[in-house]
């Protein structure tokens, strides 16, 4: 496929001057970080400038959901020792903070829809595991849909009960998936526990997850949170836009899922938490002594320049869209990651953590012409704490999913009830027009060698148990 490829590249190059011509915002987004207007929302807010004098200037980012700045919900809720998930997940879906009844109705429905149609787990879930648990969710989500008798009735009541069947059942599916996986891909013992509807999502991730069941009131707290702070987060991040894009073309609710599960696994976006850690770990490798600050910041150069860790440039975890001089769920992450490793004895690695986050956003500046700050965003520390928490790798990014799930449904809603127009932005064409002809007078390149073949599925090797 090389030929093929460099021909493609050729053809599809589009000159970066064309760009500034047209006054085209590549990625949407103004060089200052401005999105393009795409709509109006009230499920959250992002701030990340101010005006002073007068003059709009970067300030340390703020994050409301429905209204309420998250350090305030996180502390009111760390502080009656509660867990948050629920709780916070109905003030997305519901526009308020719930009473003590609505809490107590809305948990146990969550508790309730905790449950997946018979033998699905053994049908769906455990036949072709993969190491990519969001492609294994994506499609136990897809196949969701034939057992729902409802599936592309568009009601609001009928998609909330579909969202809410989703937020119950995404730890089942991002659990068993990571369990079917690690029995016949790494020989591991598969155990399938149920989960308990009493319990809180976090403790039941927890659950579902160890083979006995078994976790500390910390580590369930610390999920907790790391769950609030994931859950939403205004309505242009990829995932969201495009849970709003598909949306409005009049799809399902699973379709929707699935596709907004597609866009969070990206390495620039959701699966930005497993690079982290996989950064973090080369970075051990690659140096000799990991409190040295000039060879960290020599590996981060070289990391930049394409030269060390997946050769795409870029330092996982650093910058952010909107944000410039603080991701505040960053920040609320950082204080409890600090006593997380005290308690599990992980302070090195949280001070090398802390030496990468300083370091980084000069390196990154000193290298690239940047129109606005680089800062350490939500996945920089989250890796770290569910690997303190001995969460596989592999289960990272779908803990995102499971948290923004709530997002997304609350944004599906919204679109549903306010929008009701195909969203399509326009793309101009710098096509220069050809005249046909015919197959005979064409002049091509010629395709050589077979090496295409090398790309087929190959067939999974049957595991001996
Ligand atoms: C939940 C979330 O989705 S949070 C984001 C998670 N993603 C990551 O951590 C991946 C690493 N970060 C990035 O790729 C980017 O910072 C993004 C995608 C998050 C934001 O991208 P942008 O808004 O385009 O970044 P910004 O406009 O600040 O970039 C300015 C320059 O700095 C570079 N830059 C920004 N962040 C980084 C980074 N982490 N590493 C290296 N270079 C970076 C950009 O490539 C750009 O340089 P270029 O013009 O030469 O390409
Ligand atoms: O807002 C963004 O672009 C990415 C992000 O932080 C999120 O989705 O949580």
């Amino acid at each position: 496929m090389k030929k093929q490829s460099e021909v493609i590249r050729g053809q599809d190059l589009i000159q970066n001057d064309l760009f500034t011509k047209y006054n085209v915002k590549r990625g949407l987004r103004d060089l200052n970080g401005d999105g393009v207007l795409a709509g109006l929302t009230n499920v959250s807010m992002i701030q990340s400038k101010e005006t002073v004098d007068g003059e709009v200037k970067p300030c340390h980012g703020k994050l409301f959901y429905r209204g309420y700045n998250i350090y305030d919900l996180v502390r009111g809720i760390m502080a009656d020792h509660r867990y948050g998930f629920e709780e916070t997940a109905y003030l997305l879906l519901f526009g308020e903070l719930p009473n003590k009844p609505q809490l107590k109705e809305f948990s146990a429905m969550i508790g309730d829809m905790r449950c997946l149609p018979t033998n699905f787990v053994r049908d769906v879930v455990m036949k072709a595991p993969s190491k990519d648990i969001m492609n294994s969710m994506t499609r136990s989500v897809l196949t969701l849909s034939s057992y729902d008798m409802h599936v592309s009735d568009l009601s609001l009541e009928n998609v909330l009960r579909q969202c809410m069947m989703l937020i119950s059942v995404f730890p089942m599916l991002a659990v068993y998936g990571y369990h079917a996986y690690n029995h016949y891909e790494n020989n591991q013992s598969m155990y399938i526990h149920h989960p308990d509807a009493e319990l809180s999502t976090a403790e039941n991730l927890l659950r579902l997850l160890r083979p006995d069941m078994k976790y500390s009131k910390l580590e369930a707290k610390v999920l907790d949170l790391a769950l609030m702070l994931h859950m939403e987060h205004g309505g242009g991040n990829n995932s969201t836009f495009t849970t709003r894009v598909v949306t409005s073309s009049g799809s399902d609710t699973y379709a929707v899922m699935a596709a907004a599960l597609s866009s969070l696994k990206g390495p620039k976006h959701g699966g930005a938490n497993i690079k982290v850690v996989e950064m973090m770990n080369d970075l051990k490798a690659c140096v000799t002594d990991y409190s040295d600050q000039d060879q960290v910041e020599t590996y981060l150069e070289h990391v930049l320049r394409g030269q060390a860790f997946d050769g795409r440039g870029l330092i996982y975890g650093m910058g952010h869209a909107v944000y410039t001089i603080s991701d505040p769920r960053a920040e609320v992450f950082k204080s409890f990651v600090e006593k997380l490793a005290q308690e599990k004895g992980c302070q090195e690695e949280f001070e090398l953590y802390s030496m990468v986050e300083t370091l980084a956003p000069k390196v990154i500046e000193k290298n690239r012409k940047m129109y606005k700050g680089v800062s350490a965003n939500v996945d920089f520390y989250s890796g770290f704490v569910y690997n303190m928490l001995g969460i596989p790798l592999e289960l990272y990014t779908p803990i995102f999913a499971i948290a923004r799930i709530v997002g997304w449904s609350a944004h599906r809603l919204e679109e549903l009830v306010n929008a009701d127009k195909i969203i399509r932005p326009a793309y101009k064409s710098v096509l220069e027009l050809k005249t046909y002809t015919s197959l005979e007078s064409r002049d091509g390149y010629e395709i050589e060698g077979q090496d295409y073949k090398d790309y087929r599925l190959e067939e999974r090797e049957e595991k001996k148990h």
